[in-house]
């Protein structure tokens, strides 16, 4: 049976490491790191987020300040808050929860927020960074990925990856992290010939599609890592349950190690991005990152 990766106890972790740092720039830098989120709309899995992501903020001792919009806000109004927010000394963190009313593009509203204060990595400039001097800040549910992969497994190098799904928020960063970590890489999407076959030879298999439970213990190598990004909401047996992409049961008899959905990648996003709020704070602050 696989090694069940725990990612809220990696994020905990992660949340521990952040208080300390938090409450030594409080008391070296009087800095207190702030962290903003939009929520435009009513959606009710995005405000049990927007309310948890607020929750933990204020836990390792940061600032949360929340913007709550009608679904029928216009653009100008949105960019006018991101232009206000920018000009906010208290605020370090940026983050617009997405996807956006379709009456509202998403491309301009990312790159409206300042890339010092974009905390999701996002903005073209990060997205930049990210593919050529690696300096800017990282998509947090790629991060949170990665670092479940090196606490379990050490060193990348010369591993197969294969990343089913290419979308901006997941299968693109994820890719170029595990590029950066020396891995080859192998993106797969929904035209992807033999997928099947193609995810047997990943020693690192990350599912980021969006569909409930498709990839298959037989789909796996034996002994593999599977990092499951996947959140679907489905009934099953009259109940609203969350499943990831993998079918846990078979995939778990395969594999090495799994990350388990919920309780994998979906805490590790959280504490990431406090993470990145952290770091942008600091980088505002011109407080040195290699500092501690
Ligand atoms: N745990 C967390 O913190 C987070 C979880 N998620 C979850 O991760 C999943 C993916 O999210 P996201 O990247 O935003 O999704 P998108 O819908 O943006 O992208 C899905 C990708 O999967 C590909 N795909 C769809 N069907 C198939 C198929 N049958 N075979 C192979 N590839 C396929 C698509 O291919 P194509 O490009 O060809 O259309 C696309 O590239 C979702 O379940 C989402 O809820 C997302 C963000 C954070
Ligand atoms: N600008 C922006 N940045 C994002 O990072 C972003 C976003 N928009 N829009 C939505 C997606 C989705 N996402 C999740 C994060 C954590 C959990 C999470 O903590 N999940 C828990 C379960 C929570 C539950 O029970 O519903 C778990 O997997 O254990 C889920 C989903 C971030 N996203
Ligand atoms: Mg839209």
């Amino acid at each position: 049976m696989a090694t069940v990766i725990n990612g809220k106890e990696h994020a905990q972790q992660l949340r521990d490491n952040l208080a300390i740092e938090v409450s030594k720039l409080k008391s070296d830098h009087a800095l207190v790191p702030g962290l903003a989120v939009v929520l435009v709309g009513e959606d009710p899995a995005s405000q049990i987020y927007v309310r948890n992501k607020a929750k933990q903020t204020v836990e390792v001792g940061m600032k949360s300040f929340e913007h709550r919009l009608d679904t029928d806000t216009d653009e100008v109004t949105l960019l006018d808050l991101i232009a206000s927010l920018n000009a906010d000394d208290a605020v370090h963190g940026i983050l617009v929860q997405l996807p956006l009313p379709p009456h509202i593009d998403e491309f301009k509203v990312i790159n409206a927020v300042s890339h010092d204060k974009d905390v999701d990595g996002f903005h073209l400039m990060n997205v930049g960074r990210l593919n050529t001097d690696g300096g800017g800040v990282v998509p947090c549910t790629p991060l949170g990925s990665l670092m479940m992969l090196k606490s379990q497994l050490g060193d990348l190098t010369g591993l197969n990856a294969v990343i089913v799904g290419r979308s901006n928020i997941v299968g693109k960063p994820m890719a170029a992290l595990l590029l950066k970590a020396n891995c080859t890489v192998t993106i797969a999407h929904s035209r992807t010939k033999n997928l099947e076959e193609l995810c047997r030879t990943a020693d690192i298999l990350v599912a980021a599609v969006g569909r409930p439970r498709m990839i298959q213990g037989d789909w796996i190598k034996p002994g593999a890592t599977v990092i499951d990004v996947g959140i679907n909401r489905i009934e099953e047996n009259g109940a609203t349950k969350l499943v990831g992409d993998v079918d846990y049961l078979s995939a778990s008899e395969v594999a090495g190690a799994i990350t388990p959905v919920p309780g994998g990648v979906g805490p590790m996003t959280i504490a990431c991005l406090l993470h990145n709020t952290v770091q942008q704070a600091k980088r505002i602050a011109g407080i040195d990152l290699s500092d501690q």
